[in-house]
């Protein structure tokens, strides 16, 4: 069963087509990556998923219902969260004071404690919770920003590079953290570069280039693509 579909979706900055008639399916359960080279339209369909960008055609259902019209807001309270590639952290508040935040609109008392309790627990920061959160490290602010994400139970979880700027290390345990919040019933979709975490983590693969959906299957079938390849290294060479 697919949580989110859309289709025929287009979107056009100026002469820039950073989505052409995509028809892109986000299964149930799945951990889904979104690859492509620089500027191939990844940050874009993440942004129309979540509905920071309107399209100019096409549709987005999400768990059966049409929310292509939908503000960002209403389709958050549906069950989508997102964390952004920048923290949107308060650096200058404790770990504590961050997660309470961004529960307090749904949670109360007890289970608003619970909630703090499991989050520090999944995303290792406990007995850190009274440190003044832009005083702990890239990684772990990072954690604590899925840990704000996923606190209200996500159905569907957005992810832009969560492991930008990580150390090889950090980015195993991100994986990690990932895979149990996935066994929990979170759906995901995360845009990523790095291809290794992508091994760690995705169900399925898709490829975007110029706009267009380029290729889509399991990890293995991405890496043997022969045109893969070849995108990524006819692309920009910051890569
Ligand atoms: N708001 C905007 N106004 C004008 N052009 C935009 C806008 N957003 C994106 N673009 C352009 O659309 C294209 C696709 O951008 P997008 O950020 O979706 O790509 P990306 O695959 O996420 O790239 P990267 O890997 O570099 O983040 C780029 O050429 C970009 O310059």
């Amino acid at each position: 069963m697919m949580i989110l579909q859309t289709s025929g979706l287009c979107k056009r900055f100026g002469g820039v087509h950073v989505a052409r008639n995509i028809d892109f399916g986000i299964e149930k359960g799945e951990i889904h990556c979104l690859i492509g080279p620089n500027g191939a339209g990844k940050s874009s369909l993440f942004r129309l998923i979540l509905g920071a960008h309107a399209p100019d055609a096409g549709t987005i259902r999400f768990k059966g219902e049409d929310v292509t019209r939908t503000p960002s807001f209403a389709r958050i309270r549906k069950g989508m969260s997102v964390k952004f590639q920048v923290p949107g952290i308060f650096k200058d508040l404790s770990v504590r004071q961050n997660l309470v935040i961004s529960f307090q609109h749904h949670l109360h008392g007890h289970d608003l404690e619970a909630t703090i309790r499991r989050v520090l627990g999944f995303t290792g920061l406990t007995g850190l919770e009274d440190q003044l959160a832009g005083t702990l490290s890239h990684g772990r602010q990072q954690w604590l920003e899925i840990g704000m994400a996923v606190g209200v139970e996500p159905s569907l979880l957005l992810l832009d590079e969560p492991t930008a700027g990580m150390s090889p290390e950090e980015t195993r345990q991100t994986g990690e953290m990932l895979r149990e919040l996935n066994a929990q019933g979170v759906t995901i979709l995360a845009v990523e570069h790095d291809m290794s975490f992508v091994q760690q983590i995705a169900d399925r693969v898709t490829v975007l280039h110029f706009g267009e959906i380029f290729a889509q299957g399991s990890v293995a079938e991405i890496i043997s693509h022969p045109g893969v390849a070849e995108i990524y290294l006819g692309a920009s060479d910051d890569e």
